[in-house]
């Protein structure tokens, strides 16, 4: 039988483009592990999705910032890698799946020490530090954008697309709608997601805004981990810190979604075809990769983007009252847009890469 070790997290967006490959390993029949860290978000969402086993390695943070916790961190990152090695040494897998977040830069080196073929996948336009770092251990390298082979010198990249999970396309818009309790009437239902973690930022404009913005419309915000306002009494307002689930459900339902450029995240809304709002992180919060997502989905006339500088109560209802006007115009510009069956293509060339004679009858 032949064995598969996924890894990635950090935050959702490096461990859903997992969720979505597992289902297709678990049912040709291999045998699927996961090591991931010990807190991180990749914990509950894989042992909360998935019966597989899940190891947890010792993990540092790559910070953009001072703290003393830098010091430390190369330690624990040492320490993860002499776990990974130990456990693939043990496990013996045929491959190893990486989707990055900086949990996965041990695994992938503690693979490459055993021999073992590593595939990564890199969902943003322009690679992760952590998927820079794993790179050169890679035997290939797997990505949504296809500008972004241009950022690997010299690898082995395969543009598969967004690698979207099943569920996505299977969501009923009358489950969402008891989901959160809200009767059928005829206000357009708007979905607010801050990134998979949330965003502070985000979350403090739309409760600014709430009174103004549910003249009109629903809101659905998505708000992340310990950022629930409970003060808050609207009836056209509900706030959960993450949806798991029922989130194709909520997607299906809503008209409009306001968000982060998150990679994983924008394709899903661009599936299902849902008029969209972007506001990336700025290029001081992050390495500007949501800069670039966002700006290559406008240049598809897919979204219109509002950027945090300009973000205020103004300019957020200024923006929905138009994007609810040129509603159509963005969907049609979305019906263009045609997925590849980037799921069988990630499983193809697991299967061409994986080692054999490790695990197998
Ligand atoms: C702060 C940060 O590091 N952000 C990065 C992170 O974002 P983030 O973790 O937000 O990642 P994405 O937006 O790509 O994906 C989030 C995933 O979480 C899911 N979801 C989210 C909220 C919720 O309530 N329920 C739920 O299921 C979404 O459907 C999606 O599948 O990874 C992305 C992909 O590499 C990058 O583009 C982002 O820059």
């Amino acid at each position: 039988m032949k064995k598969i070790i996924f890894t990635g997290g950090g935050s959702a967006g490096h461990v859903t483009v997992n969720i979505a490959m597992i289902p297709e390993f678990i049912r040709a029949g291999w045998l699927t592990e996961y090591i991931g860290s010990v807190d991180g978000i990749e914990k509950q969402l894989i042992t909360s999705n998935f019966n597989v086993k899940y190891h947890s390695i010792s993990t540092g943070k790559l910070r953009r910032y001072l703290d003393w916790q830098n010091v430390k961190d190369p330690f624990k990152v040492v320490k993860g890698i002499m776990q990974a090695y130990q456990l693939i040494k043990k496990q013996k897998p045929n491959i190893v799946f990486s989707k990055g977040g900086f949990v996965s830069v041990p695994v992938v080196i503690g693979a490459w020490l055993n021999k073992i073929p590593v595939i990564i996948h890199e969902s943003d336009l322009t690679p992760g530090l952590a998927n820079k770092l794993a790179s050169p251990f890679a035997s290939l390298i797997c990505t949504t954008f296809s500008e972004t082979s241009s950022y690997f010198n010299n690898h082995k990249c395969y543009c598969v697309g967004p690698v979207l999970r099943d569920e996505l396309t299977k969501g009923d818009a009358e489950r969402g709608r008891a989901f959160v309790g809200f009767s059928n009437i005829k206000k357009p239902i708007i979905v607010i997601m801050g990134g998979s973690l949330g965003s502070r930022k985000i979350n403090h404009v739309i409760r600014e805004s709430l009174t103004q913005l549910t003249k009109k419309f629903r809101v659905i915000h998505l708000c992340g981990k310990g950022h629930l306002d409970s003060s808050i009494a609207n009836s056209d307002y509900r706030e959960y810190e993450y949806i798991n689930e029922e989130l194709p459900d909520i997607l299906t339902m809503c008209d409009f979604v306001i968000s982060r450029a998150g990679s994983n995240s924008i394709f899903e809304f661009l599936s299902l075809k849902k008029p969209m709002i972007l506001i990336p992180l700025t290029k001081e919060q992050s390495r500007g990769d949501q800069l670039l997502n966002a700006a290559s989905f406008e240049s598809k006339g897919y979204c219109k983007v509002l950027h945090e500088e300009q973000l205020n109560p103004d300019s957020l209802i200024a923006s929905i009252y138009e994007l609810a006007e040129e509603k159509e115009r963005y969907i049609r510009n979305m019906s263009s847009f045609e997925r590849n069956d980037a799921v069988s293509l990630i499983y193809n060339l697991i299967v061409e890469n994986a080692k054999n004679g490790l695990n197998d009858e």
